[in-house]
Order: C-alpha cells, then structure tokens, then sequence
C-alpha cells in the first residue's frame, strides 16, 4: 500500500489542486492532504480557516477513486522541526508531492522521495490570482474552482470577509 502527502495552504482550493490531486492518485493508493498554515485565517493571504478549507475540499475529494484525508497542520516557529511536526500529524506515507522550494527542500533533506506536480494552467490556476479576482469583483473566478467551494464561499460570506480584511484604516 503506496501514500502519497500533498501539501497546500489551499486558500482557495481550485481547480489546479484538482488536477493535480487527479494525477495523483493514478501513482499512489491512499492521499493524505496536509492543510498547511492551519493556524491562518482572515487575512488578505490566507482569507478561510482550516474548518472552512476542509469543508470545500472534502465533496471535491469525493470524486477521486482512492482514500483521502485531511489533516490540518499549524505552522511552526522552526523550519528545522517541520517535517517531524508534519509526521507525527499524518499517516505514513510514503512519497510527496509539492512544488513549494522549502517543503521540497526540507523533505528532500528529511530523505523522502518529493515529486514535483507539473503546473496546470498556473496563469489562471492560483490562489492568489483568484483572490485578485474577487476583490476585483471579477465573477470570472467561479469557474476557477469546483462548485463546492464557489458555494462555500458564497455561504460563509467569503467575499465580503476577503475584502473587509484586505481595506486599511484609510480606506
Ligand atoms: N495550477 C496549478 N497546477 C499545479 N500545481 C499547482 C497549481 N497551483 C498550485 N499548485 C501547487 O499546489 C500546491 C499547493 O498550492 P497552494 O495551496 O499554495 O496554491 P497556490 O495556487 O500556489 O496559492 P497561492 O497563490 O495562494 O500561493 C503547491 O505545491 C503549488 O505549487
Ligand atoms: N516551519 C513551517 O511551519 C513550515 C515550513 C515549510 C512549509 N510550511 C507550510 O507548508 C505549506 C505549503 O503550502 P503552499 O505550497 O501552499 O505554500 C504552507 O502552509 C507553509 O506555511 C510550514
């Protein structure tokens, strides 16, 4: 039995997650998705909280054909700790996907095997290109991500929050 750890702050999740999540689980049995920053939320970077992540995430992971769980995971002081921090809050896995230089960089060291997702259409695909998006007012950003986490979104009063917490005093 092969797991593979697919780390993301996932603010939002989108659809180049999905595809890269798709392609994952042709390589692997079992995914774990370790939600990264877990402590953030309610900032112009990291807009939804862990609880609110996972409840876009999870009907999106519904479609795939393996195992998946959500584990959120704090961020922590010491870069040097992290990826035993992050092993002692998952299952075992075997193999990890990431394109993120310091987490390839801190699992490589750790002696994992680290495999790095092709990008999918990253000039669209992004968190912060979406988040642009909706403080632009730009609806475009709806097909950028799965139904559900449009209608999470729309649900929690995302949008209002992105652009609340993103204005200045001056504003
Ligand atoms: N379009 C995409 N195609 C493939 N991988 C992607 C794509 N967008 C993000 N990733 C990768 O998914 C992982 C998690 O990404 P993350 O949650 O930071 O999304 P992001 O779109 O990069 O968001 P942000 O712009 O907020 O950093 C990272 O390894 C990132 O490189
Ligand atoms: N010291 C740490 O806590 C540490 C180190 C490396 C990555 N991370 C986290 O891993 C996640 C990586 O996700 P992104 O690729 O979405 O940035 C982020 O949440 C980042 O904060 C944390």
């Amino acid at each position: 039995m092969n797991r593979g750890l697919y780390i993301g702050r996932f603010q939002p999740y989108h659809l180049g997650h999905q595809a890269v999540l798709q392609k994952i689980v042709e390589e692997v049995d079992e995914v774990v998705v370790g939600l990264g920053s877990a402590q953030a939320s309610h900032t112009t970077e990291n807009p939804f909280t862990a609880g609110e992540r996972i409840s876009m995430i999870w009907p999106a992971l519904r479609g795939l054909d393996a195992t998946c769980y959500v584990i959120p995971l704090v961020d922590m002081e010491r870069n040097a700790v992290w990826v035993a921090h992050v092993e002692a809050m998952t299952p075992k896995f075997d193999v990890v996907y990431s394109n993120n230089p310091l987490v390839v960089q801190l699992f490589v060291e750790a002696g994992m095997e680290v495999r790095r997702p092709p990008m999918y259409r990253r000039e669209v695909y992004s968190g912060t290109a979406i988040r642009r998006m909706i403080l632009a007012g730009d609806e475009g950003w709806r097909r950028l991500v799965p139904p559900s986490v449009a209608s999470a979104i729309e649900e929690i009063g995302g949008i209002d929050r992105l652009k609340n917490v993103s204005r200045s005093d001056q504003d």
